[in-house]
């Protein structure tokens, strides 16, 4: 099935094998964080920690180049034909790389995968909720800049919990200004009303997994009439304990009022997931090929590209299709 990804944080698309060949290579201890192979973590503020554990071992240019071009290289050989995936600056600058080589690196590892397999992708910088507006601010200056041909979006990531969207309204508005697509986490940890507070103050065409909004119709309705886009992470939602079991996640309950769904796989590793795991799961869920399809269309759509590239996608995307014999992935 040709799919699309729309929400993986880069550094969170680290496989634990790299990180610890990386963190011996620097000599960082990472037994607290992996273990048997696996990332150990126990709840979400714990699964952060390890994260930016993970992440504190990418320190050299080349080190992300490789992140990227694994990254990449690994979603096409599953299937799929176009990836957008976040960076973080404050990141990079933790672990002593300034954000433009990280984003120079990040790039060259894009153009390698291109190269190797074809798959199109694109950059969303975010800002990190929990380090503050000014941090945000700051990561939203450095996205506007219009040196990085690869970085299409601007977004917000980190700990929902933390402030409230308002707080972060003149780092959307930089963003909006320089021409970036906008996308907030918001109803993962907390509820509708998380949703309706970063619609309102951020006014973002997609919203990272906005799942909770199912708890409140009156807002599914403003979702769909508003054409907004949910970049929906069923894997990472049941990882986290958002939902205890499958038959609990509101995928398919979305997906019947009419949301714009798309599937994504959020920090793979982590949640022991992958892209591919994420449209199997939906077909358990009782949602037919032609509507997973049309989750790979819908990412398209909603993709921060150009027109000239969008329309290649959809192409590849129909022949692909026709390919496959598969029905329609209209919609
Ligand atoms: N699932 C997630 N939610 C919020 N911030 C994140 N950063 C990395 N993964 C995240
Ligand atoms: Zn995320």
């Amino acid at each position: 099935m040709p799919m699309a990804e729309l929400h993986c944080h880069i550094e969170g698309a680290a496989h634990p094998d790299l990180v610890r060949a990386h963190a011996a290579r620097h000599g960082i201890d990472v037994s607290g964080i992996i273990r048997d192979g696996h990332y150990v973590w126990h709840d979400f503020t714990s699964f952060l920690a390890a994260y930016d554990r993970a992440s504190s071992v990418f320190r050299s240019e080349a080190d992300y180049a490789d992140l990227a071009a694994d990254h990449l290289g690994r979603l096409a050989a599953a299937g799929a034909i176009y990836a957008e995936f976040f960076v973080s600056p404050d990141h990079a600058c933790e672990a002593g790389l300034a954000p433009e080589a990280y984003v120079a690196s990040l790039s060259r590892g894009i153009e390698q995968a291109r190269q190797e397999s074809g798959i199109e992708a694109r950059m969303i910088v975010v800002g990190v909720r929990h380090l503050g507006p000014e941090a945000v601010e700051r990561a939203a200056r450095f996205a506007a800049r219009p040196s990085h041909p690869l970085v299409t979006g601007f977004g917000l990531a980190g700990d929902e919990r933390i402030g409230t969207p308002a707080d972060f309204a003149r780092a959307f508005a930089i963003a909006r200004d320089a021409g970036l697509g906008l996308t907030a986490h918001a109803g993962e940890l907390c509820g509708p009303e998380s949703v309706r507070a970063a619609l309102d103050a951020l006014k973002p065409s997609r919203i990272g997994h906005g799942v909770r909004a199912i708890e409140d119709p009156e807002l599914v309705r403003r979702i769909v009439g508003e054409g907004i886009v949910l970049e929906v992470c069923p894997g990472s939602n049941l990882a986290l304990g958002i939902y205890p079991d499958a038959a609990s996640h509101p995928l398919k309950r979305l997906v019947s009022a009419g949301v714009r769904v798309t599937l994504n796989s959020d920090d793979p590793p982590f949640f022991r997931t992958t892209l591919a795991d994420e449209y199997a799961f939906a077909a358990e869920a009782g949602i037919d090929a032609g509507t997973r399809l049309g989750f790979t269309r819908q990412a398209i759509e909603a993709a921060f590209v150009d027109d000239a590239t969008r329309h290649r996608l959809l192409d590849r995307l129909g022949r692909a299709a026709i390919a496959l014999g598969a029905p329609s992935a209209g919609g």
